[in-house]
């Protein structure tokens, strides 16, 4: 579902000036405190720690020139002082307690689509971004490849030299690879030695041109002489990418098992320009 930006500014100003009409024509006799609460948790919620802080003074302001307009008389000169200063700390306590919640919630959003051993993205990440990534494709009809990318030989490198070197070999892996790509592309770690990349903006030539590129990067890595690893690679390039991205997977997977099949340490192309047709 689409949200429009500006819908978290315009409805707590509304809410801020209503509240405040509220508190103004119900007189010093009941108490309105707590509903200057909602556009600050919305300011919270869905802006920034300075519009937060701006909203919790500008509710504190509001409040203090209520009281003041609606004629209610303090024996002290320093009562609505006092008043307000501990109306700004109870703004300022929930605005902060919930900044802490969200933040904590985002750092556990980024932390569940990542995968933990090389830091790419992980599954649920790459189905979650391919449909974005597809949308802007075809909103700007533009080409777009899926890759398949499975190392050859890895399982000797953990037999022979142990998991934690196996661990290292994926992470040096990983990180050749999203260097390779462009910063416009989406480099995952599927589970295992399985490696996913979309290509945005990516033509056949284009494709070609990667696959070049990440074998320059995987000869000059080293680890093909340090580990004795090599990799396969399936690459799909649509002129029209499908809805459904297990299509998209499915036909890169079986081409990355070609390449498998027909010696290793190669990539298998294909293009298809008419999905109907596929
Ligand atoms: N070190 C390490 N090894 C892993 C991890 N996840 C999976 N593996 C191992 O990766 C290996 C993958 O198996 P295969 O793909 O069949 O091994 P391979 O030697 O590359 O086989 P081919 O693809 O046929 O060349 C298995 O031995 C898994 O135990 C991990 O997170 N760390």
């Amino acid at each position: 579902m689409k949200r429009h930006a500006s819908l978290p500014y315009v409805s707590m100003l509304v809410l801020l000036v209503c509240i405040t009409a509220l508190d103004y024509f119900t007189g010093a006799e009941y108490s309105s405190f707590t509903f200057y609460l909602l556009p600050i948790a919305i300011a919270a919620w869905y802006t920034n720690k300075n519009i937060t802080t701006a909203m919790v003074l500008i509710s504190a302001v509001c409040w203090l020139v209520c009281q003041q307009l609606t004629g209610k008389e303090y024996q002290s000169l320093l009562a609505p002082y006092w008043n307000v200063m501990l109306r700004l700390i109870t703004f300022a306590l929930v605005a902060n307690l919930i900044l802490t919640v969200r933040n904590s919630l985002d750092a556990l959003t980024a932390i569940a689509m990542r995968d933990g051993l090389t830091q790419l993205n992980n599954a649920r990440a790459f189905r979650s971004k391919y449909d974005i990534v597809r949308a802007l494709a075809v909103r700007r009809r533009s080409p777009l490849a899926v890759a398949v990318i499975d190392l050859d030989g890895f399982k000797q490198v953990n037999d022979s030299k142990g998991h934690a070197v196996g661990d290292d070999v994926l992470c040096k892996f990983a990180w050749l690879l999203n260097d390779a790509s462009r910063s416009s592309d989406i480099v995952a770690r599927m589970g295992g030695d399985e490696f996913m990349v979309i290509l945005a903006d990516a033509s056949e030539a284009s494709a070609r041109a990667y696959d070049a590129r990440v074998r320059k990067a995987f000869d000059a890595s080293g680890l093909k002489e340090a580990y004795g690893i090599d990799f396969s690679m399936g690459v799909v390039s649509y002129a029209v990418p499908p809805q459904d991205i297990a299509r998209a997977t499915q036909a890169a997977d079986a081409l990355m098992y070609t390449a498998k099949h027909d010696g290793k340490a190669h990539t298998a192309f294909e293009h298809v320009a008419n999905l109907a047709a596929a």
